[in-house]
């Protein structure tokens, strides 16, 4: 079997023509809309999506404030920038890059933001209204999977809750931003879910799990993971992982995901490809959310309780 290629670059068109219209809509009602992305060091997945966070925000003209911070800020530092995105009126949503430098405390840091302006439901409200199935916000990434994958299905001709139904979902990586709100995005869709981490590697047992899945959600930031012998023939094959590859030959840094597409293109039944998958609608979801967030500003308080 020879995959389907999923073409996220399409799929985000058509999204980006809906966000527009959402967009202007809020200029008619005099609404204003605006991001702040706030990156502290300088990790590779984040500057790349900062680079297309400021091509898409500037494409569809809402205002981005992108805040970079050294490696060595202090939790004082980051903290102080939050509470000024927070008190600032030209910002509907703040996107806090993961991951931050170990040294500091990412939960406490994510419960400073004002739970109206957090589009990644990060903060311990909207983290926990999702997992309740009642979310304010779906975080892009993976809400991105899902729609990617909603729309195949429609384009497939699959009906959406039946393959669901019938289907197991595995998840490999279980961060807050991408692997536990992924899994409660497959709950909501009553689809069996499984989640895996770096233990199911070190103890041998990655393909016992992922040989399994109807559908793979990869998203551990480990180039090269998956290879065919890892999936079922026939899968669906979803590949988040967004890593720098250098080419020795060029001494060129390029951009790849976390599985082997040559080799599993071969026996999935489809596959995101990096780039061009999952990334894409990424970035069109986070306008959509601040756009979201610019009308929640309207009926949720920025001095709610935290
Ligand atoms: N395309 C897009 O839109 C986006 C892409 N990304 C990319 O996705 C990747 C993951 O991001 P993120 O979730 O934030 O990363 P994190 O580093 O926060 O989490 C990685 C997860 O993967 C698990 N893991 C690591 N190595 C393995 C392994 N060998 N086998 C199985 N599981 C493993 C970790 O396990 P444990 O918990 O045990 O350590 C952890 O749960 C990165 O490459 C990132 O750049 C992220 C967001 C958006
Ligand atoms: N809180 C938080 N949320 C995130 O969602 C988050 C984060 N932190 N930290 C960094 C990672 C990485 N990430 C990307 C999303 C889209 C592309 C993207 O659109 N990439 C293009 C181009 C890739 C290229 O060629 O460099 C593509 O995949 O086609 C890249 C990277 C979001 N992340």
């Amino acid at each position: 079997m020879t995959a389907t290629i999923i073409d996220g670059r399409k799929m985000a068109d058509a999204l980006q023509e809906q966000v527009a219209a959402e967009v202007r809509a809020l200029a008619v009602d005099g609404i204003r809309c605006g991001l702040a992305t706030v990156a502290v060091g300088n990790d590779y997945g984040s500057r790349a999506y900062v680079t297309r966070i400021k091509r898409i925000t500037s494409r569809l003209a809402v205002p981005h404030q992108a805040v970079t911070l050294p490696a060595d800020s202090t939790q004082e530092a980051v903290r102080d920038t939050i509470a000024r995105l927070n008190a600032d009126a030209s910002v509907s949503g703040v996107l806090i890059l993961r991951p931050l430098p170990p040294h500091l405390d990412e939960a406490g840091i994510f419960q400073e933001l004002s739970p109206a302006k957090d589009i990644e439901a990060v903060h311990p409200d909207n983290a926990g209204l999702l997992a309740l199935g009642r979310p304010r916000y779906l975080p892009s990434t993976p809400a991105s999977v899902f729609h990617v994958l909603d729309e195949w299905l429609d384009a497939a001709g699959e009906d959406r809750a039946d393959f669901y139904h019938r289907s197991l979902i595995v998840v490999i990586g279980r961060s807050n931003n991408v692997g536990k709100p992924a899994v409660s995005l497959a709950y909501d869709r009553q689809a069996a879910v499984e989640s895996i981490d770096v233990w199911a590697s070190r103890s041998g047992r990655l393909g016992w799990h992922t040989r399994r899945a109807d559908v793979l959600i990869v998203a551990a930031g480990v180039p090269g993971l998956i290879r065919s012998e890892h999936i079922r023939e026939g899968a669906i094959v979803l590949d988040v992982g967004i890593n720098p590859l250098l080419d020795p030959a060029t001494g060129r840094t390029r951009t790849v995901g976390d599985v082997d597409f040559d080799d599993v293109i071969n026996r999935a039944r489809a596959i995101t490809p990096v780039p061009g998958g999952i990334g894409p609608v990424t970035d069109v979801w986070l306008v959509r959310n601040t756009v979201t967030a610019a009308r929640n500003a309207l009926t949720i308080t920025a001095t709610e309780p935290k």
